[in-house]
C-alpha cells in the first residue's frame, strides 16, 4: 500500500565534524489518491453529522424549502412556506419585544457563535497565548455556548486542564480585540468553566437625566441609575458605608446627589436626615436648605458636625444596647446619612495636625460603629491612596468612577477587580460619555459590575431644596 520513495535513514546519517548537528532527511511516503479521497468523504460526512447534531434547527429551515421544490415544484413549496415568515413580520410588528427577546437575539447568538466565535476561535486562542501547539497539536479551550443580550455576548468557555482565571484575566484586551469587542470580561460560572463578556454597544454612554422622586419614602437600596443590562442601580446606603473614588469630573456629585435626591422624600418624612460637610464649598451648597442646621463647610464646622455625629451614635447605643441589634429608621431616631465631599480635604490635606487628627478619629469612629445604630457615611474623593486615605478599607461599599491610574482600581474595589473587568482607569473623560460611569461590586458576587448615576444637574438641585423648603413651611 506505502510506497517508500528514496530517502537517507536516520541510522546511516554519520556526521564527521564533532558538534555538529546531524541533519536528518525523512523518508517521503507517497499517499495513494484513494485514501485521500476516503479520508476527504469522511471528514465531509463527520462534518455534516455534527452540522446537524449542533444547529438541527438552521439545518431543518435551510433544508425544508430545497426538499419541498425538489419533491413538490417551485409552486407549491412557496405556497407552503409562505405564512411562516409571513407570521413572523406580523410577529415581530405587533410584539417586538417578545418577537426580539425569544428568535432575535437566538438567531443573532447563533450568527455570532459561527461567524465570530468559532471562526476566529484558534487564531484568537493561539495568538493570544490562552492554547497550546505541542508536538504538532493545538490544545484549545473549549468554546462552548454563545448567549446575546441586547447589549453583549455571553461567551462560555471550557479552560485547558491547568488554566487559571489569571490566565485569562491577563489576556482581556487580546480577547476584546481578537473578537472584535470594545473590551471583554471573565466569570467564573464553576470549577474549569468561564463567562466572557464582549459587549456590542454600550448602553450607559448617554447621559442619563435625574430619575423622578420615589413615590414612598424609603430607606432601602435607593435607585440611583442604571446597571450596564439596562437594570436600575440601586445602591445601599442604611446600614452600610459608601466610599466614592473618582478622578477630578469624574461625576462623583452624580452619586452625591442621586443618593440625596432618591432619600428626599424619607428626608420629608422625617426617617432620614442628611448632613453635609463641604469642604469644596461647591458641591453641597447648591442644596443647602435641604440640610437646615447640617450643613458644614470650614473644617473646623466639619470637626463639630462630626463630633456632633458621634455624640448621637453614642448615645443611640447606649440605648439600644441589649434590646434592638439592627436600626430601623423612625422620627424618633431617624436614619442619619454624613455625606463627605472630598474627604481627603479633611484629612490628608488639612494642615491643622489636631484637626485632621480629631476629624479623622471621628470618621474611623463613625464608620466603624455607626451602621448598626442607624448611622452612615458617605465619602468621595479623589486620590484612593493609603497615604492619602487611611480608613479607606473601613467602608463597606465601594465605587470606583474615573481613576487616574490603573492600580487605583484595586485599591478601591479590592484585589484582582481589575483583572475582572473593572477597567475604570479607561472611562472616558469627555463628561457626556463617561461622567458618572463607574464599577461596582454588588453583594454576593466578586465581579465589578459597570453603572452609571443618573445626572442631577443645577437646576434640578435648585428644584429640590425650593420644593423641600416650601414643604418645611406649610407644614
Ligand atoms: N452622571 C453624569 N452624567 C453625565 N454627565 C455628568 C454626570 N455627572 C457629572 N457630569 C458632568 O461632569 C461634570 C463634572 O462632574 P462632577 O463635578 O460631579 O465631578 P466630580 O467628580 O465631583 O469632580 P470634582 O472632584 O472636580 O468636583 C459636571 O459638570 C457634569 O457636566
Amino acid at each position: 500500500m506505502f510506497k517508500r520513495l528514496p530517502g537517507d535513514e536516520a541510522r546511516n546519517l554519520v556526521t564527521t565534524t564533532p558538534d555538529t548537528a546531524v541533519v536528518f532527511r525523512p523518508a517521503v511516503v507517497q499517499t495513494p489518491a484513494i485514501l485521500t479521497l476516503i479520508i476527504f468523504a469522511w471528514r465531509v460526512l463527520t462534518g455534516c453529522v455534527r452540522l446537524l447534531w449542533r444547529h438541527p434547527v438552521a439545518v431543518l429551515l435551510a433544508l425544508t424549502p430545497v426538499v419541498l421544490t425538489l419533491v413538490y415544484g417551485w409552486r407549491t413549496a412557496l405556497l407552503l412556506l409562505a405564512p411562516a415568515p409571513t407570521g413572523m413580520l406580523a410577529w415581530a410588528l405587533t410584539d417586538r419585544h417578545d418577537f426580539v427577546r425569544l428568535i432575535g437575539l437566538r438567531v443573532l447568538a447563533w450568527w455570532r457563535l459561527v461567524w465570530v466565535y468559532r471562526r476566529h476561535w484558534q487564531s484568537v486562542m493561539v495568538v493570544s497565548g490562552l492554547g497550546r501547539h505541542l508536538w504538532g497539536r493545538d490544545y484549545l479551550p473549549q468554546l462552548g455556548k454563545v448567549t446575546c443580550t441586547a447589549w453583549a455576548d455571553l461567551v462560555t468557555v471550557r479552560m485547558l486542564k491547568g488554566q487559571s482565571v489569571k490566565d485569562w484575566a491577563d489576556r482581556l484586551d487580546h480577547l476584546a480585540q481578537g473578537f472584535g469587542a470594545a473590551s471583554c470580561r471573565v466569570a467564573v460560572i464553576r470549577g474549569g468553566r468561564l463567562q466572557l463578556t464582549f459587549p456590542r454597544t454600550d448602553p450607559l454612554a448617554v447621559p442619563l437625566d435625574a430619575l423622578p422622586l420615589p413615590d414612598v419614602p424609603t430607606v432601602g437600596p435607593v435607585e440611583i441609575g442604571k446597571q450596564e443590562d439596562g437594570r436600575p442601580w440601586r445602591l445601599k446606603v442604611h446600614g452600610t458605608h459608601v466610599l466614592v473614588a473618582g478622578a477630578t469630573g469624574a461625576g462623583k456629585g452624580s452619586i452625591i446627589w442621586s443618593t440625596i435626591r432618591a432619600l428626599l422624600p424619607a428626608v420629608r418624612a422625617d426617617l432620614v436626615e442628611i448632613w453635609a460637610l463641604d469642604p469644596k464649598l461647591m458641591e453641597l451648597s447648591y442644596g443647602r436648605a435641604l440640610f437646615g442646621e447640617r450643613y458644614a463647610a470650614t473644617p473646623e464646622e466639619c470637626a463639630d458636625l462630626l463630633d456632633q455625629a458621634v455624640t448621637v451614635m453614642q448615645e443611640r447605643a447606649a440605648r439600644f444596647a441589649g434590646v434592638l441589634r439592627s436600626h430601623t429608621p423612625t422620627v424618633e431616631d431617624p436614619f442619619i446619612l454624613v455625606v463627605v465631599d472630598e474627604v481627603a480635604f479633611l484629612t490628608a490635606y488639612q494642615a491643622d495636625r489636631q484637626l485632621k487628627q480629631r476629624i479623622s478619629a471621628a470618621l474611623a469612629t463613625l464608620t466603624t460603629q455607626g451602621r448598626a445604630v442607624g448611622i452612615g457615611v458617605m465619602a468621595a474623593l479623589q486620590d484612593p491612596r493609603k497615604e492619602v486615605m487611611n480608613i479607606r478599607n473601613l467602608f463597606p461599599d465601594k465605587i470606583a468612577l474615573r481613576l487616574d491610574e490603573s492600580e487605583q482600581v484595586d485599591m478601591v474595589l479590592g484585589d484582582g477587580a481589575r483583572d475582572r473587568g473593572a477597567l475604570a482607569d479607561h472611562i472616558s473623560p469627555v463628561p457626556e460619555r463617561g461622567a458618572g460611569v463607574g464599577y461596582v461590586r454588588l453583594e454576593a458576587s466578586p465581579d465589578p459590575v459597570r453603572v452609571r448615576a443618573a445626572y442631577v444637574s443645577d437646576t434640578d438641585i435648585r428644584d429640590m431644596a425650593a420644593a423641600f423648603a416650601a414643604g418645611r413651611d406649610a407644614a
